[in-house]
């Protein structure tokens, strides 16, 4: 359990340890609570990049939104503290890491983790959007894996990751998004079955749906242009094209996912 929630947080009270990760406004470490011996992930945004980056609305919202999102399958964000240069978020540990780093070795899972793990994802989501959160970057790079082998969301804000990160450009960020907002439409809840849509896509062919120049991306985006390698079985390709549907309103909804044949074919609870 969180450490006992005491009123002020500050750095003294925790021992760093390794790097964890490295955002783009700051990076991540392992850390310890000193009394408690509470293991957490401990994240230092640097106050003059939040400002240059003009994010300090999106950093307070964020942490605002964090702090009452409680679910096995979204990092928690325990609490935060700052000094004079800096803000520090108290992040839950995931102990089994980044889940692109799993896909990238392993290159694509096969179905029975895919549905496993999208089952997961669309549990959190369900959860985000009875709390009316919505558009949880849902990419494998802002996806963690817990010491149990569970999912964990954790929003980067607006962090990438850098040194390995498959995706340095701004393509990578635009294979995630649905018509709807590459054509800079007002979005709803939809989008995320989108991104979810992608995910599965990407989780069972080790690449994007829309994955192309940055020009070809918009245009197959907004056109649903993607194909489907034959490896991938009848009805995963047909919840695949459920979900990857450009009007969002007939995209299918997180309860009718979660009663397809293909997620209750592999989910044991069959949630
Ligand atoms: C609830 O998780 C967050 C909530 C908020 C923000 C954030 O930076 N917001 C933000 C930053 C700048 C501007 C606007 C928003 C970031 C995270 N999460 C993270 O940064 C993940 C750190 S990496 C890691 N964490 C745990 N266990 C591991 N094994 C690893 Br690797």
């Amino acid at each position: 359990a969180p450490p006992a929630t005491p009123k002020q947080f500050h750095l003294g009270m925790f021992e760093i340890g390794r790097p964890l990760g490295k955002g783009k406004f700051g990076r991540v470490y392992l850390a310890r609570e000193r009394k408690s011996g509470f293991v957490c992930a401990l994240k230092v945004l640097y106050k003059n990049e939040i400002r240059k980056g003009g994010v300090e609305t999106q950093v307070r919202r964020e942490i605002e939104i964090q702090s009452n999102l409680r679910h096995p399958n979204i990092l928690q964000l325990y609490g935060h503290f700052h000094d004079s240069k800096r803000i520090f978020l108290i992040l839950e540990f995931a102990g089994k890491g980044e889940l692109y780093k799993h896909l990238t070795r392993e290159e694509r899972f096969p179905e029975w983790k895919a549905a496993q793990y999208i089952a997961q994802m669309a549990q959190a989501l369900q959860f985000c959007h009875k709390k009316h959160v919505i558009h949880r970057d849902i990419k494998p790079e802002n996806i963690l894996v817990g010491t149990h082998g569970e999912l964990k969301i954790a929003d980067f804000g607006w962090s990438v990751h850098t040194p390995s990160n498959r995706r340095q450009t701004m393509c990578g960020t635009l294979d995630y998004l649905p018509p709807e907002i590459v054509r800079q439409q007002w979005y709803s809840a939809k989008v995320d079955l989108w991104s979810l849509g992608v995910l599965m896509y990407e989780f069972l062919v080790g690449r994007a749906p829309f994955e192309d120049s940055v020009v070809l991306t918009h245009r197959r985006i907004v056109r649903c242009e993607y194909d489907v390698p034959n490896f991938v079985s009848r009805e995963a390709k047909d919840l695949i094209a459920k979900l990857l549907v450009v009007s969002p309103e007939m995209r299918i909804s997180l309860e009718e996912l979660q009663e397809h044949p293909w997620i209750v074919k592999y989910c044991i609870d069959g949630e």
